[in-house]
This record gives C-alpha cells, structure tokens and sequence, in this order.
C-alpha cells in the first residue's frame, strides 16, 4: 500500500545503516589483514595518512594497534599514552606529530622485533659532564666487540674528531633530509644548540645480525629510544657526587663560565630523571663503568685487554 512505502527520510536512513554496516566490514577486513600479516602497520599508516576518509582513514587508532600481532588491550593503552594520542582518534585525523610518533613506533617495532633475543640496544644516557663521552671512548678503545653506534651532528668536527667514527659532520640541510627521509631512530637538539641523531641502519644491521648496540646520546633521546623501543636497557650514568660533577665540567673546560652555570642547571633536571632508567653505573673510575656498561649488552665474546 502507498502509505506503507518507506518515505525518503527513511531510504535515507536506511541506505546510511546499510553503507555503516559495509564500512565496519571493510574495516574488520584490514584489521584481520593486519593480523595475519598480510599488510604491515605501515603501510595500512601509510593508506589512512593518502585517504583520510577512506577504510584505514577511518579506522580507529585503538583498533588499529589492537590488530597487530603481540598488541593487546593493555600494551595498546600504554602505547596510546605514550604516543599521546586519544582514544577517540581514527588514524586519518592524528595530528603531524601523532602520525610521525606512531610511524616512528611501528618502525622501531618492526626493528627489535627482527633483532635475536640476546641482542641488546643499550642507551648511556647521564648528566653534562658525568663522562658518558669518556667512558663510551673507553669502550670504543678497549671492547672491539662492542658496536658503538655514530651519530649525525650538526655541529663542526673539533680537532682530533674523525669523521665516521666520532661523529659523521653534516650541514643543517643534510639533517633535515635525514629526518625527513625516516633515516634517524631518534634525534634531539642538545644544549639548544645543535642537532644530534641516531643513524637508524646500523642499529638495525646489527641487532637483526644478533649484535649488542651502544648508543651515548643525551637525556631527550633516550627518552625518545624508550618510547618507541620500550626493549632497550636503559643505562644512567651517574657522577660520585655532586661536587666531583661540578669539577668534571670545569675541569674539562670546553664550555664558558656562563655555558658551565648553564649546564648545571639542567645538569640537576637530568640528575632527576635517573629513576626513569633500568641500570645506574656510578662513574666513579672510567674502565669500572665501561666495564659495567658492557656487562649488561650480554656480548659473546670476552674482550682481550682486561
Ligand atoms: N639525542 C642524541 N644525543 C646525542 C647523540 N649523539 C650525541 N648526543 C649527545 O650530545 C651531547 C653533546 O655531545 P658532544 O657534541 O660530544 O659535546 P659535549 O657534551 O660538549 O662533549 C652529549 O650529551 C651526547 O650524549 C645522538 O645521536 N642523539
Ligand atoms: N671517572 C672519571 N674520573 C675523573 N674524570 C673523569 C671521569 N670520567 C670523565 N672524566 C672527565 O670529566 C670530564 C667530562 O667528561 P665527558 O666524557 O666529556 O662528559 P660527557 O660526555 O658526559 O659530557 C672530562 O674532562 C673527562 O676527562
């Protein structure tokens, strides 16, 4: 009967359940794509990111990181929290910052997740001044085994330092494409001065080969390491105490009066966080926390010299 026939509010609204319901299916069918591994996390990013409104566009960031394999309900919310990114928010509608955090995430993920069990990524992180630049040397010297990650720096090469092995030297511009290319792990600005960051290749050969990594970088950047790698051992380096700290960095005499008062100042905000790591190893001689720093990277190999 004629009054019987659906009036177009309702075709409307039936046609919006009926297009619903095909969007939760096309939805369920990239989650179960991502589960059985047919599609990487990044790439499904990768598709939201093109097509806001599309599938993975739509999906939400929760259900997303759910689907993945070894991503439960618990370690999802940690994720999320670590991401800061809220629990309402579909992949096409994270913010620049969101998407370069959790592409960062997944990137990582896929790396440690490569690397052999007993392959560590240990991060030496510590106060201005406490030694962390000494003792890593040390390692460098005496530890052959030990695969000591080289950042990229931004500032110039000071007399002595080879290109390479203490830093690889590159222009502001040429730091800007490594970051923007995915090149680097982590990358900071240090003593708001210049740019510092992890070279993420190496790192990646070498725990995927079974290998420890070193990695000396400063407090930011381990604090980046540990978000996105929550697998790293974290190592603080700590000075005996707080006077011998004072006189190290004076002692080194690299910085101006001014710069040295600086540092100590953020020296005492760094020394706060030492609770945010895994292992302390107080510096008090050089080749006993170069040697207690190698003890937590399990290597295989003894070293010869000690
Ligand atoms: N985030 C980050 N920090 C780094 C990296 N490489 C070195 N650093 C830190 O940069 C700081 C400055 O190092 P350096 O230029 O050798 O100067 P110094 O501390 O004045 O001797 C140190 O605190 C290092 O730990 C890196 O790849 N990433
Ligand atoms: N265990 C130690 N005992 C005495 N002096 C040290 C020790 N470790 C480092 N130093 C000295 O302290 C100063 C700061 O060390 P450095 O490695 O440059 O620190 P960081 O890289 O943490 O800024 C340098 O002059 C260094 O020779």
């Amino acid at each position: 009967m004629a009054e019987n026939r659906p009036t177009p509010p309702d075709v409307d609204r039936v046609a919006a359940s009926r297009a619903a319901v095909a969007a939760r299916r096309a939805r369920a069918a990239v989650k179960a794509e991502i589960a059985a591994g047919k599609r990487t996390p990044l790439a499904v990013l990768a598709a939201a990111i093109e097509h806001p409104d599309g599938v993975e566009g739509r999906l939400r960031a929760t259900e997303f990181l759910v689907s993945i394999p070894a991503i439960g309900v618990t370690k999802m919310r940690r994720i999320m929290t670590q991401l800061e990114i809220s629990p309402s928010k579909r992949l096409g509608g994270l913010g620049k910052h969101q998407r370069d955090r959790l592409r960062l995430f997944l990137a990582n993920r896929t790396v440690s997740r490569r690397g052999s069990s007993d392959a560590h990524l240990v991060v030496l992180a510590g106060p201005t001044a406490v030694g962390k630049g000494a003792v890593a040397g040390y390692i460098r010297e005496n530890y052959p085994d030990v695969l000591l990650s080289v950042s990229a720096t931004t500032r110039a090469p000071r007399p002595g330092e080879v290109e390479g092995t203490s830093y690889f030297f590159v222009t502001d511009a040429e730091f800007d494409r490594m970051v923007a290319s995915g090149e680097l792990l982590e990358w900071a600005v240090v003593h708001n001065a210049f740019r510092y960051g992890t070279p993420r290749e190496p790192v990646e050969q070498a725990l995927a080969s079974g290998h420890s990594v070193l990695l000396e970088i400063d407090l930011q950047g381990a604090r980046s390491v540990r978000a996105a790698m929550p697998e790293a051992r974290m190592v603080f380096l700590l000075p005996p105490s707080w006077d011998e700290l004072v006189r190290r960095l004076i002692g080194r005499g690299t910085e101006s009066p001014a710069e040295q008062a600086r540092r100590l100042e953020t020296a005492k905000l760094e020394l706060a966080a030492q609770d945010e790591f895994d292992f302390r190893v107080v510096n008090q001689e050089v080749n006993v926390a170069a040697r207690e720093v190698v003890d937590l990277m399990n290597l295989r190999k003894a070293p010869s010299l000690l």
